[in-house]
């Protein structure tokens, strides 16, 4: 059996070696196609292997018949369509760690080149001009750094500008601030890094919750003259702001490797002397390229030969008999994590997993990971799946235990799952109920019956008359209708909640609205 491989991105040949002395495999090489043409050709490969230029839509998946796997040779895996591999059986694997010194590297020659005015001195100089007084630049030793994202990448930048002498402040979900005196950082919110920050530098993934995490409001909280880097994802940044930043003199310089769209269409910002560019080269090294083409080509070998990959980014690996028995808990489970993810002030440092009645006889390891699957993607992306999940939940420090109890405690199977953050505990409970699907059955200590989906509101407020009127009339005011209401008490006139299934997203405003009702003490959005 012969596997034909299209790699449609420029690939290191010394990365893609392993595959070319393989058994087994043909490879094509085209990284010039249109949409069009890779639609046109994608139905003869078994493998496609690709960088960040070719973009995997579903469109492409689904002309994709005899595709089993894409292999991404770089980090972000935003350029596929994940949801569409994945709903077609493609396993999505990636490089995760291959371009991580590229990346910290060419993020450190963009801060030095931008504080130093290097390119707009160097284009200066070409045109034949000697002109030493406009390109004066500021020191980075003893300045402060912010960094926004303190993953592989970030932690790399932090220690390189240590080494130049700067403070680093830093926030990252993930980061407790014992984590941070270890690797010799501040601790901080995003407002904090923003306005101590006289250079700040982002590494997050791009994510609903990162998509302009960098807007005018943070643009507002800055110190003048703040400089700016972005060489993890075009987005994070809000560039109309950006350019509104600079002109009005407040942001004094940005360097920019990603940008909103790409290939770039929008110069605007370039036509300004404070920015400087590259088209997206922060992995562009020879040592780069040759580790993530290794790596997605030793995964697409194995996968191929053993069936088994070591950087799965969307594929359950569960055997079939084991499965079979689990399924019906797997979606719940997800939903308890996503559920938890959102109703919990700040990230999880603990989670206990607890699995009573039927469920203590089945093996319930997947269980567990399509839990914290869904708890963690909430911070870490679609990056997470049930089979890196425990991975990721360690490197971020955060303990899991799973215990099981035959004991039924009134349901026939119940899974409770219980977080712990530096704010607090939190816990939920599911079942499946018989002919009428997934339950929430218990959040913190009050029984409740709400089905896991959709867009819900979790209110705690005081138990007094009204306030159910109250919070009903101000939702229908800001439009948003009711399709259930679940309410609990501790007791009579005492602490109480409420879980309400609304038919849309509730818009900030309204929750605001919300919180400023006198009896309530918080509102959580939850989209499931
Ligand atoms: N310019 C380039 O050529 C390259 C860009 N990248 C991009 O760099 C980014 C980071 O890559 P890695 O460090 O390898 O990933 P990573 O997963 O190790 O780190 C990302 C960090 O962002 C944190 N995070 C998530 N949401 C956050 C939020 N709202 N605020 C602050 N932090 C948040 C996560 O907790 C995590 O620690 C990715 O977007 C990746 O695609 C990566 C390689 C090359
Ligand atoms: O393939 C590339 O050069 C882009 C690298 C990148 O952005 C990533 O790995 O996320």
């Amino acid at each position: 059996m012969t596997y034909k491989i299209l790699i449609s991105d420029p690939l290191s040949e010394d990365g893609i070696y392993p595959l070319r002395q393989a058994d087994g495999f043909e490879i094509t090489m085209e990284t010039k196609m249109t949409p069009d043409e890779l639609g046109e050709r994608i139905g003869e490969f078994d493998a496609l292997l690709v960088r960040s230029q070719t973009q995997v839509t579903r469109a492409i998946i689904e002309k994709a018949k005899h595709l089993k796997i894409i292999g991404r040779a770089g980090v972000g895996v935003d350029n596929i369509d994940l949801e569409a591999a994945t709903e077609h059986g493609i396993i999505v694997v990636n490089a995760p760690d291959g371009n991580t010194n590229s990346a910290a590297e060419h993020t450190m020659a963009m801060l030095m080149s931008m504080a130093r005015k290097i390119p707009q001195a160097y284009y200066a100089l070409r045109n034949r001009n000697w002109d030493r007084k406009s390109f004066v630049g500021v020191e980075l030793k003893n300045k402060t750094l912010g960094v926004i994202g303190l993953g592989r990448i970030g932690a790399e930048v932090a220690a390189r500008a240590k080494g130049q002498r700067m403070n680093v402040i830093a926030y990252d979900p993930f980061l407790t601030p014992e984590k941070a005196e270890k690797m010799g950082v501040d601790f901080g919110s995003v407002e904090d890094v923003v306005k101590a920050a006289d250079f700040i530098t982002v590494h997050t993934p791009l994510l609903k919750e990162t998509r302009h995490l960098i807007n005018a409001e943070a643009f507002r909280l800055m110190k003048p003259g703040v400089q700016i880097v972005n060489c993890a994802r075009g987005g994070i940044i809000d560039e109309n702001a950006l350019f509104d930043a600079i002109q009005s003199g407040k942001v004094a310089g940005a360097a920019l490797d990603v940008f909103e769209q790409e290939p770039m269409v929008d110069f605007r910002l370039l036509d300004l002397p404070q920015v400087v560019a590259t088209p997206h080269l922060g992995a562009s090294t020879v040592e780069a390229q040759e580790i993530v083409a290794v790596d997605v080509s030793n995964d697409v070998i194995s996968y191929f030969t053993t069936g088994t990959v070591r950087n799965s980014v969307n594929l359950p690996s569960v055997p079939k008999e084991v499965m079979a028995k689990i399924e019906p808990y797997f979606d719940l489970a997800e939903r308890l994590g996503i559920f938890l993810a959102d109703l919990a002030d700040g990230t999880a440092e603990e989670v206990n997993i607890q699995y009573a009645g039927e469920l203590a006889n089945i093996e319930v390891g997947p269980l567990t990971r399509n839990m914290l699957k869904g708890l963690l993607k909430r911070y870490l992306g679609e990056i997470v799946n049930d089979v890196n999940a425990a991975y990721f939940a360690e490197l971020k420090g955060v303990t899991v235990t799973e215990s099981k109890s035959t004991a039924t405690k009134g349901f026939t199977n119940l899974i409770t799952v219980e977080i712990k953050t530096a704010k607090g505990v939190r816990k939920a409970a599911g079942t499946l109920l018989n002919g009428q699907g997934a339950r929430i059955v218990k959040v913190d200590d009050y029984l409740v019956d709400v089905a896991p989906k959709g867009n819900i509101l979790f209110i705690r407020h005081n138990d007094r008359p009204g306030v159910i009127g109250r919070v009903g009339t101000l939702l229908g005011e800001e439009n948003v209708n009711i399709a259930t209401m679940q309410v609990g008490r501790s007791n009579a006139g005492g602490d109480a909640i409420m879980l309400l299934t609304i038919d849309k997203a509730a818009e900030q405003g309204s929750l605001d609205q919300l919180e400023k009702l006198t009896e309530i003490e918080k509102v959580k959005a939850i989209s499931l």
